[in-house]
């Protein structure tokens, strides 16, 4: 099959990659692999339509802007390209994400993730610093919500750090679908994948909640994620910039959700505050 190469550019990252990759499946593109040089994305041939590039010309906004180039293709094959832009990651000596086709290492923890998607690899600073968060913190039989999984690698690793009972929310169809892969190809049986948002929190609660979505998000959704915090739970949250972590701080401090610390990467943050 005959394939149509893009490579588009989105400044800031976030939101524009998040909203560019989800307006991409919607338009039929068929999987995305975040590179130094922008996010590649693949159509095929006979599915291409120029009336898909006006629709992705309407999303650039003031937040973000969005550049592409492309090129025709023949025949891929899809295990040569993830091999080309998907290493396997190492996170604080204990813990690997790694694709099916890399070789197998020896890790306390070791997470299989097929990369359909960008987010969700470990390889962004905001899913990197979470898997780092979990690796530090106690999560020996506790009940965690994992909103805005991707992957479910946050979830799949909590998980395998012992929690008891996990939920995994994502409002995109195909992370919903990945999650559920990647949860059976890790074997972890103890964690539900549910297709949605906040307005599925009503009459839940959990020990510990990780959400890494993004600044507007968050600061919309906080309340619901208080109001599903057990008394001395635990929020990780990232997906938002340096700049940004006071006014996120403020939105916790506001439902009475303390600060704790945060991480930096790459001007990117993730913070932990307790109920
Ligand atoms: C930055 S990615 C994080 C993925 C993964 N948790 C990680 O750490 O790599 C954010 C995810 O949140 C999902 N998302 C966006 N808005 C959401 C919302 N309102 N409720 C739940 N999930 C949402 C997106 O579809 C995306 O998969």
């Amino acid at each position: 099959m005959d394939y149509i190469e893009y490579i588009f550019k989105v400044k800031p990252l976030q939101p524009g990659t998040e909203i560019l990759i989800a307006e991409l499946g919607y338009a039929g593109f068929e999987s995305f692999v975040e590179t130094e040089n922008g996010v590649k994305a693949y159509i095929q041939k006979a599915e291409w339509d120029n009336a898909i590039l006006d629709g992705i010309n309407c999303l650039a906004s003031k937040e973000f802007k969005i550049e592409y180039i492309f090129s025709e293709i023949a025949q891929i094959n899809w295990n040569e390209e993830w091999e080309r832009n998907f290493n396997p990651i190492e996170v604080d000596g204990k813990c690997t994400v790694r694709a099916p086709f890399h070789t197998k290492k020896s890790f306390q923890y070791e997470i299989v993730i097929e990369p359909k998607m960008s987010f969700g690899t470990g390889h962004h600073e905001t899913t990197f610093m979470m898997l780092q968060f979990i690796l530090e913190n106690d999560f020996q039989n506790k009940t965690v919500l994992d909103m805005g999984c991707g992957t479910a690698v946050l979830a799949i690793l909590a998980s395998m750090r012992g929690a008891s009972k996990l939920d995994a929310i994502d409002i995109d169809e195909w992370c919903f679908e990945n999650s559920m892969e990647n949860i059976q190809r890790n074997d972890c049986e103890n964690i539900s994948v549910y297709l949605g948002d906040a307005f599925l929190l009503e009459d839940k609660s959990y020990d510990v909640i990780i959400a890494n979505i993004n600044r507007n998000i968050l600061l919309n959704d906080m309340e619901a994620y208080k109001n599903s915090l057990n008394k001395g739970g635990a929020l990780y949250l990232s997906g938002f910039y340096r700049d940004d972590l006071p006014i996120i701080t403020e939105c916790c401090n506001n439902l009475q959700l303390q600060f704790v610390e945060n991480k930096e990467k790459n001007n990117w943050v993730a913070a932990k505050f307790i109920l």
